[in-house]
C-alpha cells in the first residue's frame, strides 16, 4: 500500500464532515440554551447548525459544498447584516464552541487548536463588523481557505517546539 506523506488538510485532521457536524451540533444546543447568545438566535432554524458546518469545511480544506449550494462567503456574511453583534457575543460564541470542541474530544493538538482558534478568531470579529449598521456585503470575497499557519502541519519529531 502507498503511504501518502503529504500534510493533511485541517478538514481531514479534524475527522471531516461527521465531526464538523457534531460539533455545530452540540455548540447550537449549547446556544439555545445560553441566556446571553439564546435570544440572538432564537429565530435560527434546525439546518444551521448543519449548514455551518458545510461551511467550515470549505474553510478547512474540505469539499466546496458551501459555495456551490449556500452561496460563499458573501452569503454567510449577509446572514450577520444588521444583527448589531457585541464584543461580550462573540466572546460567548468563541467559548461555547471551544468547549464544545474539547468536550466531544476532537483532536487536541497544540497545532490544530491553534490553527482552529485562529480561523474563529478572525471568522466572528469578521461577523461582528459586518452585523453593524451601514456595513456592506463584499459580492465578489472569497472564500477563506485556512491552513496549519506557522506551526506547518501535525507534530512530528524535528520541528520546531518538538
Ligand atoms: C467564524 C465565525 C462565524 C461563522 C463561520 C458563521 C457562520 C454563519 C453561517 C454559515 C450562518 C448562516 C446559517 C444558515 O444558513 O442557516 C450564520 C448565521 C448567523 N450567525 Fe454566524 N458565523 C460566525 C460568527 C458568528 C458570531 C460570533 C455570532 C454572534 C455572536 C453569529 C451570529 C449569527 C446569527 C445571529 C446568524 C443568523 C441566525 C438566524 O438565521 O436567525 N455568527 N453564521
Amino acid at each position: 500500500m502507498e503511504v501518502s506523506m503529504s500534510t493533511p488538510t485541517l478538514y481531514d485532521w479534524l475527522g471531516g464532515i461527521d465531526a464538523l457536524n457534531r460539533l455545530t451540533q452540540e455548540f447550537y444546543r449549547r446556544v439555545r440554551a445560553d441566556e446571553l447568545l439564546g435570544p440572538v438566535f432564537a429565530g435560527m432554524n434546525d439546518e444551521h447548525p448543519r449548514h455551518v458546518a458545510l461551511f467550515l469545511a470549505e474553510v478547512m480544506g474540505g469539499p466546496a459544498l458551501y459555495s456551490q449550494e449556500h452561496g460563499g462567503h458573501p452569503a454567510m456574511i449577509r446572514h450577520h447584516l444588521n444583527k448589531h453583534l457585541s464584543e461580550p457575543m462573540r466572546r460567548r460564541w468563541i467559548n461555547l464552541l471551544m468547549d464544545s470542541y474539547t468536550d466531544l474530544g476532537l483532536p487536541a493538538d497544540p497545532e490544530f487548536a491553534s490553527s482552529l482558534v485562529g480561523y474563529l478568531e478572525w471568522g466572528s470579529r469578521l461577523a461582528v463588523m459586518n452585523s453593524q449598521s451601514g456595513a456592506t456585503v463584499w459580492e465578489n470575497a472569497p472564500m477563506p481557505r485556512w491552513g496549519w499557519g506557522e506551526t506547518k502541519g501535525p507534530y512530528s519529531p524535528g520541528k520546531p517546539g518538538s
